[in-house]
Parts: C-alpha cells; sequence; structure tokens
C-alpha cells in the first residue's frame, strides 16, 4: 500500500466529520480538543520518543504561542493571522534560551530540568500585570478570512486540524530524511551519532525548538478557540497530562501522538461525564480510574496504542529500494605514496590512579591490517577511544597523515577520515538495517532539517540511501536491508556496524570485537572482507580476541598488557613472543 494512501484517508474523514448530518457540536468540541492536544504531542514525540529527551514542561510552550496572540491582539489590536509567526518565534526563542541549558542535562536531570522551568513559567505567567495574573487576558478576537469569523468550534475545527496534518506530514518528512535520522541516533547515546558527525548538541536544541513551535501552535489555536486565556491550561499538570498522551499513543510515532490525544480526551471526557453518576457525585474519583486505566493500558501495548495497532494490520506499507545506481562523490583519498597513515606517539590516558594506555606508541601504514590485542582490560578499547576523540588523552599525540589531532571531537574525526565500530553495539534497534547505515553517511549529505520538512532534500537523500544499500550488500546483508536492527542476531549487528563505517567511505576503519558472535563462515566472509577493503586501499585496525582470526587476518599485530606495549611485529612473531605468551598465560591463569 503507497505510504501516503491512509493519510489522504484520513485527511478525507476528518474533513467530512463536520457534514455528517446531526453531528453533535459537542463531538466537535471534543475533536477541537483532540486536535490540539495532538499537536503538543507530536513534539513530544519527536523530542522525547524519538530524540530520547523527556519533558514535563511542553504546556509552557503553548503558553508562550497564547499569550503572544493574546496581548498583540488585544493591546496592540493586530490581526490574528499576523500574530502567528509573532506566536511561533516566541516559543522558538523561549526553546533556545530554556533548551540551550535543558539539552546539555542528561539522565533524571533533565526531566528535573523541565519541571522546573515549567513550574517556574506557570508562575511567571500568573503574576505578569500585562498578562492579566491569575484572571488571564479575555475577549481575544476570533479568527477570521474576510467576513468569516471562526466563532463557533466547527468553524475553527478545519484550522486545527488542518495544522495538526501539515505538523504530521512535516513532522513525518523530516523523520525520513538525513536530519531524521540524526535526531533518532540520539536515543542511542551521543557516542554513537557524534562518531558519524552528527552534530548531537545542534541535534537536540533543533528537536526541542521544533517541539516548543509546535505546542506554541498550540497555544495560539487554542487562545483563538476559547477566545479567552488563562495559567491554568499552562502549568505542571498540563505537561505531564500532554506526556502521557504521547506516551500512550506510542512516544516515537507521529500518529502515536494524535491517537493518545484522541484516547486521552475522549476517556477523560468519559470518566468526567459518567463516573459522578456511578459513585454519587464523589470529587476527584475520576481522577483515580482515569490513572489506573492509562496504567492498564500501558500494561497491554507498553510502547503505546500506534505500534501495537499497526503490529496487527493485515497489510503493510511498502517500502522503495534504493536505487543503487545512483553516485555518491568518494571523500578524497590519500596518495598511493604515503607509508604511515596514523601515528600514535607515547599516548597516555589515566582515569585517576589507573593508567588505562601507557605512553603507547604504534603506527598503521596505509593498506596495512593491524590487530591490537591484550588481555581483558589491556586499554585496547581505550585506546580506540583515544583515536576517535570519544576520550581526550592525558598524554602523547595521535596524527593522521602527519596531522596531529588527539584533542578533535569525534564528528572532526569522523570528518578525518576515521570511522569506527562499537565493542557494545551501538545501533537503533527500531530503525531498519537501512536508515541505521545511513547514518554512517551523514557527512556526505547537505540537506538540512528544513528542506527535508519540504521535501527539497530528495536527490540527497536518494545518494545518500544508494550509498547505505551499497554497502549492505557490500557487507552481504541484501536481504536484511528492510529488517529491524534490533530483530538481527548480535553476530548481524556487528555486520551492520561495519557497512555503517563503511558509508564514511573512510581510509582507516576501526574495528572493535568485529568477530565477536559470527559463526566460523561468517568469519571467513568478513576476512575476506576486510582483506578486500584493504587490497582497494584503506587501512584496518582491529581490537578482536579471537587469535585465530586474527593471526589469519592481520598483516602486522600490537600487544598490550596493563595498558603497556609488550610487543609488535608480524602474526608469526607474535604467536611465539615470550612476553606474549607469558601474558596471555597470566590472564588465564
Ligand atoms: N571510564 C573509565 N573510568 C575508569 N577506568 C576505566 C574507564 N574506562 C576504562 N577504564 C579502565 O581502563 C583499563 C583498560 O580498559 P579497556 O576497556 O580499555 O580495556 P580493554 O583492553 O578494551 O578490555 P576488554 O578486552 O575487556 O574490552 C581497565 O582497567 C578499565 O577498568
Amino acid at each position: 500500500m503507497p505510504q501516503r494512501l491512509p493519510i489522504i484517508l484520513f485527511a478525507l474523514v476528518m474533513a467530512a466529520i463536520p457534514f455528517i448530518p446531526d453531528m453533535p457540536p459537542f463531538w466537535i468540541v471534543l475533536l477541537d480538543n483532540i486536535g490540539l492536544s495532538a499537536l503538543v504531542a507530536m513534539g513530544l514525540v519527536l523530542l522525547t520518543g524519538v530524540g530520547g529527551l523527556t519533558s514535563f514542561g511542553q504546556a509552557a510552550f503553548c503558553g508562550f504561542g497564547a499569550y503572544t496572540t493574546a496581548v498583540l491582539t488585544t493591546a496592540y489590536g493586530m490581526s490574528p493571522w499576523l500574530t502567528l509567526p509573532a506566536s511561533l518565534l516566541v516559543s522558538g526563542l523561549a526553546a533556545v534560551l530554556l533548551g540551550l541549558v535543558t539539552v546539555r542535562l542528561s539522565g533524571h536531570y533533565l526531566p528535573l530540568g523541565t519541571i522546573a522551568w515549567g513550574l517556574g513559567l506557570f508562575y511567571l505567567f500568573s503574576k505578569l500585570e500585562f498578562l492579566g495574573r491569575n484572571d488571564g487576558i479575555s475577549a481575544i478576537p476570533p479568527l477570521s478570512i474576510g467576513s468569516f469569523k471562526m466563532i463557533d468550534p466547527g468553524a475553527i475545527y478545519f484550522a486545527i486540524w488542518i495544522a495538526v496534518l501539515l505538523a504530521a506530514l512535516l513532522t513525518m518528512n523530516l523523520l525520513d530524511s538525513r536530519t531524521g535520522r540524526a535526531i533518532r541516533a540520539l536515543r542511542r547515546g551521543h557516542i554513537a551519532a557524534e562518531a558519524f558527525g552528527v552534530q548531537t548538541p545542534r541535534a537536540k536544541l533543533l528537536v526541542f525548538i521544533y517541539a516548543a513551535v509546535l505546542a506554541g501552535l498550540s497555544g495560539w489555536l487554542y487562545a483563538h478557540f476559547q477566545r479567552a486565556t488563562n495559567p491554568t491550561p499552562f502549568g505542571a499538570q498540563a505537561g505531564i497530562e500532554y506526556l502521557f498522551v504521547a506516551v500512550v499513543g506510542g512516544a516515537g510515532y507521529v500518529w502515536g501522538g494524535v491517537l493518545g490525544a484522541a484516547i486521552v480526551v475522549i476517556l477523560k471526557e468519559i470518566l468526567q461525564s459518567y463516573l459522578p453518576y456511578v459513585f454519587g457525585g464523589q470529587g476527584q474519583l475520576e481522577t483515580i480510574v482515569f490513572g489506573i486505566l492509562l496504567v492498564l493500558l500501558l500494561q497491554l501495548a507498553p510502547t503505546g496504542v500506534w505500534p501495537w495497532l499497526v503490529a496487527r494490520l493485515p497489510f503493510k506499507p511498502s517500502r522503495k529500494r534504493p536505487d543503487t545506481s545512483l553516485p555518491l562523490p568518494p571523500r578524497p583519498k590519500p596518495p598511493a605514496s604515503v607509508g604511515v597513515l596514523l601515528q600514535i606517539d607515547n599516548a597516555r590516558k589515566q582515569f585517576g590512579g589507573v593508567v588505562a594506555v601507557n605512553d603507547v606508541s604504534f603506527d598503521v601504514q596505509a593498506r596495512e591490517i593491524v590487530a591490537l590485542i591484550g588481555p581483558n582490560g589491556a586499554g585496547k578499547s581505550t585506546t580506540f577511544n583515544l583515536i576517535t576523540g570519544v576520550l581526550r588523552p592525558t598524554g602523547g599525540s595521535i596524527s593522521i597523515l602527519g596531522n596531529k589531532f588527539g584533542h578533535a571531537r569525534p564528528q572532526q574525526v569522523a570528518k578525518l577520515g576515521i570511522s569506527r565500530t562499537f565493542q557494545h553495539v551501538k545501533l537503533v534497534p527500531d530503525m531498519t538495517v537501512l536508515e541505521n547505515v545511513a547514518i554512517g553517511a551523514h557527512l556526505r549529505g547537505r540537506a538540512g532539517a528544513l528542506a527535508s520538512m519540504f521535501r527539497l532534500d530528495r536527490t540527497d537523500e536518494a545518494r545518500l540511501l544508494a550509498e547505505a544499500a551499497r554497502q549492505i550488500e557490500r557487507v552481504g546483508l541484501g536481504d536484511q536491508i528492510d529488517a529491524l536492527a534490533g530483530s538481527l542476531s548480535l553476530g548481524q549487528q556487528r555486520i551492520v556496524e561495519i557497512a555503517r563505517a563503511l558509508c564514511v567511505d573512510p581510509m582507516l576503519l576501526l574495528l572493535d570485537e568485529p568477530a565477536a558472535g559470527l559463526r566460523h563462515m561468517e568469519k571467513q566472509q568478513l576476512a575476506a572482507l576486510l582483506r578486500q577493503l584493504r587490497d582497494g586501499g584503506m587501512s584496518v585496525l582491529l581490537v578482536e580476541h579471537d587469535m585465530g582470526f586474527v593471526m589469519d587476518l592481520a598483516d602486522r599485530v600490537v600487544v598490550l598488557d596493563f595498558g603497556t606495549k609488550i610487543a609488535e611485529g608480524t602474526p608469526d612473531a607474535i604467536k611465539t613472543n615470550p612476553e606474549v605468551i607469558k601474558a596471555y598465560l597470566g590472564a588465564a591463569a
């Protein structure tokens, strides 16, 4: 089924609803409220479900949108259509200021931070004289087109649902793009995204602003729907409720935001209307029952109702295969005469009293496979992290083609043409293999968020996906291209990581335990691929515990023990080196 067909059908159904004969006006009011809530929830889908940034403070951004238009239309007589950009701008600017502080927080501090400013802004709205303090602002004019005033709920219905549909389309376009993949990669932690050039603070700020602008749009519509505004709908409780809406619907899914809004708004309405009859007018009971029902719902569908429903559909949306003939210009390569590609000179890394890497020096030549081996805790992964900019060295230097880059950020290291895989696989499990691998080509694309939202990125996108598809074919996973990464075996996921690293078109490939979890045949195929890459001009530095694999494949082996280099040489020399034998036997004993 074509991907856009369900959206067109949905739009037609929503457009037809107000024309149903004898449609109770109350239902239209409910649908208006659902639309307003869906706009905020959609922003939260992107922020929390996709980007992994939990926010309890979204209601405050609705407040910015609502109060901006309320002030400008009532005090300055501006047309509501002119206040729309102003409302979005004020919400966006507020998000920039709050986001610059908030997105740097991590773990529990991030949601706590959003609660703090959510509460703070609520009190600000209720204390400022020009916002009408607790009473708010009334007599806000309705939206109008010519002499047609959208006073009744059936009229503003169209404005609200056109906004919801446009927001859904723009959000889906954004997610289905280079920038969208970067945002989705955030959920797996910043290290994996940064290794492929994603500017994670910028990506986080982008989703923060985007979510705030959608909330501001909802606030603007709300102000002209209610024609009055006060602080209550923009407080902490409303912020928590919006998060509920997103989670119940399915926090990672655009349409989950719409469905969640429908479930929560309708459920609340039913409970408020009927529970007083059941319990004889006892106050507040609906809040308790509402909470219990939502918890039960989440037991049934832990990732939200939308994915639960989609998994039960008899048909699946069809995915278009990328056209692999589309070229992506290769990155510049080192001249054929180059000898040493990577030089590590007395690299040192201390964690407090632990010397994880102790003045280690070695090099990797052009077109060479070097293995870095050593017992557990020898400092191999730390060395990888020093080379890739994840850790800053305590001393020494690292250079590529003679240029020192020891203190570069991971994004800059990726730009130099160094890409990597991880000891603990860092793929986004609910993204397809193709989408995961395409993150590797991030630096080779150009399209930004705005171009993606308006589908102006298609040529760029087609080239990135073509490159990803070629690399997936190259590593032998062509038949898994549309599978979710999380559904593959661990060994296959490691191979997907190699394809992602190859998408960088690197001159140096760093592989952290690539053969772990692979079967014998798969290891042989991997070795053949790595030899082919080397013969094609790439250098490979790999950490591996499988000695058979290493000794068969590597041109040279560097051995670490307790952070210190104890040997270096050809596989044959290393196999018989007494220091190495002692280190390994010592470790085994
Ligand atoms: N972030 C950290 N903080 C403190 N100590 C650390 C940190 N990272 C690594 N270490 C220590 O540095 C030493 C080297 O660790 P590293 O992970 O580099 O070893 P490895 O050779 O990769 O081991 P393995 O083969 O088990 O992965 C270990 O003693 C480890 O405990």
